[in-house]
């Protein structure tokens, strides 16, 4: 069994972005936060120590657990207007009441880094250029820095959420893989999840797919970052029953994670380099 670790694919991104933000103008990144969420404030202040190693500004917008829906809509119309600003990205969980999916429209897509806006799902699907979410296009990097075929190769994706498994779906079909998405509706998840070549495990919840969920020799990406009681991080795979039987499994921590965040700031980057 082939561990697949994020760590140095993270690095080499890092690297080329850290060049790439110094061609041209400082890139600018406003990271938009209304929770108290953990496990989302970890993420934050990672990615604000990552862009700092790379050369990349980062504001975060902290506008409290309570903000309102019009406020949030408000901050990121001004953000997206900014000229100072070249990426935008609006961190979940939100406040009760605040639908990501609406407020996310408010985020110019030249600037949606974390490709949260339906203009930039929509061009994904479409097979037009814009930033997919950088949760869906690690799980892609990933695949891709360990050289593993996706041509005409079975694809189940556990997951269907707009961060997410929506998104990899249409990288993984746009790639020729024959795609299939799976919810917490799926009938009998472990009969098509034993039939991936490829499985993709994006759902929340702790050691969700066990060694009968993998068909022997797949290739098993782990999403999940589940906090556990001890201050650690397990993710929806049982990673080591799964390790009997899989032929490739990433780890969590160390995994899509860190390349997570090293694909927000290539994307920034990118962004600031825009013609
Ligand atoms: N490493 C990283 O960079 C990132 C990690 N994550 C992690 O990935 C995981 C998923 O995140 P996210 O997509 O935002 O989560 P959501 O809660 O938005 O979506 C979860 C999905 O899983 C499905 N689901 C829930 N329970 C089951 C079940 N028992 N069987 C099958 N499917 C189920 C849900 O189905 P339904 O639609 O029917 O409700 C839903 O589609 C989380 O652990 C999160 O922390 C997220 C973003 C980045
Ligand atoms: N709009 C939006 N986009 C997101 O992509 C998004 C979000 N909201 N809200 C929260 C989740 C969570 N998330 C993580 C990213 C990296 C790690 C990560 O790098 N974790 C380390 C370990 C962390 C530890 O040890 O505690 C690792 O996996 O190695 C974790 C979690 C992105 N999210």
């Amino acid at each position: 069994m082939r561990t697949l670790t994020g760590k140095e694919l993270a690095a080499a991104i890092r690297a080329q972005t850290e060049a790439e933000a110094a061609a041209g103008p400082q890139p600018r990144l406003a990271v938009v936060v209304a929770t108290a969420d953990e496990a989302s404030l970890w993420y934050v202040r990672s990615i604000a120590k990552a862009a700092a190693s790379v050369g990349i500004a980062c504001d975060v917008v902290d506008l409290g657990a309570e903000a309102a829906p019009e406020r949030i809509d408000d901050t990121l119309a001004k953000l997206s207007a900014d000229a100072n600003v070249h990426g935008v990205m609006l961190q979940t969980p939100l406040p009760a009441g605040a639908s990501a999916q609406r407020l996310a429209a408010a985020i110019d897509p030249r600037k949606d880094v974390d490709g949260a806006n339906p203009l930039s799902l929509g061009r994904l699907a479409a097979g037009l250029p814009a930033f997919a979410p950088a949760t869906a296009a690690a799980v892609l990097a990933l695949l891709d820095h360990y050289e593993v075929e996706l041509q005409g190769r079975r694809a189940v994706v556990v997951g269907r959420s707009t961060v997410v498994g929506k998104p990899l779906a249409h990288l993984l079909l746009d790639r020729h893989a024959t795609v299939t998405v799976c919810h917490s509706r799926t009938r009998d998840l472990a009969s098509v999840t034993s039939t991936a070549e490829v499985l993709v495990a994006a759902v929340g919840r702790p050691a969700l797919i066990g060694a009968g969920h993998v068909a022997p020799g797949a290739v098993v990406i782990d999403v999940g970052t589940n906090p556990t009681d001890d201050g650690g991080l397990i993710g929806d795979v049982d990673f080591g029953a799964v390790a009997e039987v899989a032929g490739a499994l990433t780890p969590v921590p160390g995994g899509v994670g860190p390349v997570t965040t090293a694909l927000l700031l290539r994307h920034t980057a990118r962004a600031a380099n825009l013609p």
